[in-house]
């Protein structure tokens, strides 16, 4: 197999780059929704968020209330500080879930995908080694745009939570594959189909990664 890193700031087009990659071939282990699946009812970061935000960050039915987190970390009066100890928290548990789900394709010769928001904010604290990063790009005022009109969030939420993930020049400066996530989505699509192509011939010719 080969590991990818697919990231990306927030709005700028991942799942739906991750989606086609899915369609051509690609495993995708997506952590947003491991994320999500760590605080829901009966995850184990349920737990440790509540200890440390409150049991008013509670959903009332065992889980995490995700949008009063999102206040509290995107919004709220020491967002920094929450924001980094709600990540101690939950990436050790998301990479924990990663690693068991592409433990079936490890011998294989296949393209996976780990579609990971923050790769380059976390840095060396992911315990993979990425063969390729795919970074995919769009100019802020489209990725809010869309935050506004899709999802339902207030153009300061929207800033507020590109404001709490780092540059697109940062992101460059790791990346070995790059699509524009705004242009025309036929166009991105055949870009995609192309960096899959190119992807899956490296897999054919591995036979391992670690
Ligand atoms: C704060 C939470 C509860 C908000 O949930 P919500 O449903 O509103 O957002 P969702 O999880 O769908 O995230 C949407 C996007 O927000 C951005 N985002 C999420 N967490 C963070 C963070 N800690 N720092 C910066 N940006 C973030 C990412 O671009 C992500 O794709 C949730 O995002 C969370 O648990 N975040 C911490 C875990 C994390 O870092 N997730 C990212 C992948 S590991
Ligand atoms: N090329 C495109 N043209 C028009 N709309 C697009 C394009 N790519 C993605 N979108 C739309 O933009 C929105 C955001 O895309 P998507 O959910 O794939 O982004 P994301 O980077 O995964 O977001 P998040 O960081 O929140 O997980 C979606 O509604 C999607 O349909």
């Amino acid at each position: 197999m080969i590991r990818v890193g697919l990231t990306g700031g927030i709005a700028a087009g991942k799942s739906t780059v991750a989606a086609r990659l899915a369609q051509d071939g690609a495993k995708v282990i997506d952590y947003d929704r491991l994320s999500h699946e760590v605080i829901a009812p009966g995850g184990p970061g349920v737990g440790p968020v509540l200890d440390r935000f409150g049991t008013d960050c509670g959903d009332g039915q065992g889980g995490v209330d995700r949008s009063a987190l999102a206040a509290r970390v995107f919004g709220g009066p020491a967002a920094d500080r929450d924001r980094e100890d709600l990540d101690d928290i939950i990436h050790p548990l998301v990479y924990e879930l990663a690693a068991k789900a592409e433990q079936p394709w490890l011998e294989g010769s296949e393209v996976v995908v780990h579609e990971v928001p923050l790769l380059t904010e976390v840095g060396s604290a992911i315990p993979f080694h990425f063969d390729r990063v795919l970074l995919v790009e769009a100019p802020s005022q489209v990725r809010i745009a869309r935050m506004v009109n899709q999802r339902h969030m207030t153009p300061s939420q929207a800033v507020e939570r590109i404001g709490s993930q780092t540059s697109s020049s940062s992101r460059r400066a790791q990346a070995d594959l790059l699509v524009d996530g705004s242009q025309p989505i036929e166009q991105m699509f055949e870009s995609v189909d192309r960096i899959y192509e190119e992807l899956k011939s490296l897999a054919q010719g591995s036979s391992h990664s670690d």
